[in-house]
């Protein structure tokens, strides 16, 4: 376990954990936080035997968005930019992991918060937990992405109304509109994301990324017929590892059925 200022981190199993942890200011971003999450993600995104990161918080929030006391201090349109980019290109380089991405929700994902949930591939929250861009309720607008991903999301309709009302909405009416993809009962949270998690973590590494590479390439607009290539290296990078030759090889010995 690594535990920084803001963040504490774990590594196991294939399974990399962030935790968000500024209890006292319901995990609100600053520019610490910022430039600790910078530090594990540029160490992450070379670690091969990850399949799995997961984000998480505590049980009163996940993310209660950008510090808005420290944010205040900061009073140029010249001053707040890169800072609002600098955390935008962060959600970036996670939403781009080679590795399938949980934000796991637990109390308020809110503003900032909501945006880092749309940066992951998939959104597991706990019945207790409320979801919303509420930026609007302060007077600007998204700063980190969050919009253009929360529209390819839950469709233009649902997140202009999300965004422009600074509507919070329950874990329900959010699995509704697929911006959260598994309700979990609060008892044992975590115990239980993990069991979610461990489904991606297979014997090869390889499959849960090419995957993942096919996912990125088409959101960013790659033509289908691109990926009869992409696919056929993809396979074929497959082919020689040990992990395929083996389980042919015991397919063919016992001649078992898959289940
Ligand atoms: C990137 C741009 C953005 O993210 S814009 C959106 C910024 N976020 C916000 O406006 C959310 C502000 N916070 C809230 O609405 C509430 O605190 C929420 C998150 C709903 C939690 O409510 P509740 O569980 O009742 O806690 P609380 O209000 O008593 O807060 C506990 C202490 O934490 C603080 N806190 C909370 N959120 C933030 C934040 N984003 N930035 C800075 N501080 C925050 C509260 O001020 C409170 O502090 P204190 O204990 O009164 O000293």
């Amino acid at each position: 376990m690594f535990i920084m200022n803001t963040l504490i981190t774990h590594k196991k199993d294939g399974i990399g954990w962030i935790q968000f942890h500024r209890p006292a200011v319901r995990n609100a971003v600053n520019q610490e936080m910022m430039a600790e999450l910078e530090h594990v993600i540029t160490e992450w995104e070379q670690d091969e035997t990850l399949q799995v990161v997961v984000l998480y918080g505590d049980e009163k929030a996940f993310v209660s968005g950008g510090d808005v006391e420290a944010f205040h201090q900061i009073h140029t349109k010249e001053e707040i930019y890169p800072v609002m980019k600098r955390m935008g290109d962060l959600l970036q380089r996670i939403s781009e992991l080679k590795c399938i991405t949980i934000a796991a929700v637990e109390g308020i994902a809110v503003g900032g918060g909501c945006e880092i949930v749309t940066s992951c591939d998939f959104c597991l929250a706990s019945k207790k937990a409320k979801l919303g861009m509420i930026q609007s309720r302060i007077a600007i607008t998204t700063g980190w992405g969050g919009a253009s991903r929360l529209m390819n999301k839950i469709g233009k309709p649902n997140a202009l109304k999300m965004l422009i009302t600074g509507e919070v909405i329950d874990v329900e009416r959010a699995k509704e509109m697929q911006l959260v993809d598994e309700v979990i009962e609060s008892s044992h949270f975590l115990e239980k994301v993990k069991v979610f998690a461990q489904q991606f973590v297979l014997p090869s590494p390889m499959i849960g990324r090419a995957y993942k590479e096919v996912a990125l390439a088409l959101e960013q607009g790659t033509p289908l017929s691109a990926f009869a290539k992409i696919e056929a290296i993809n396979c074929a990078d497959c082919w020689e590892a040990e992990e395929h030759v083996q389980a042919v090889e015991r397919f063919l010995a016992k001649r078992n059925k898959v289940d």
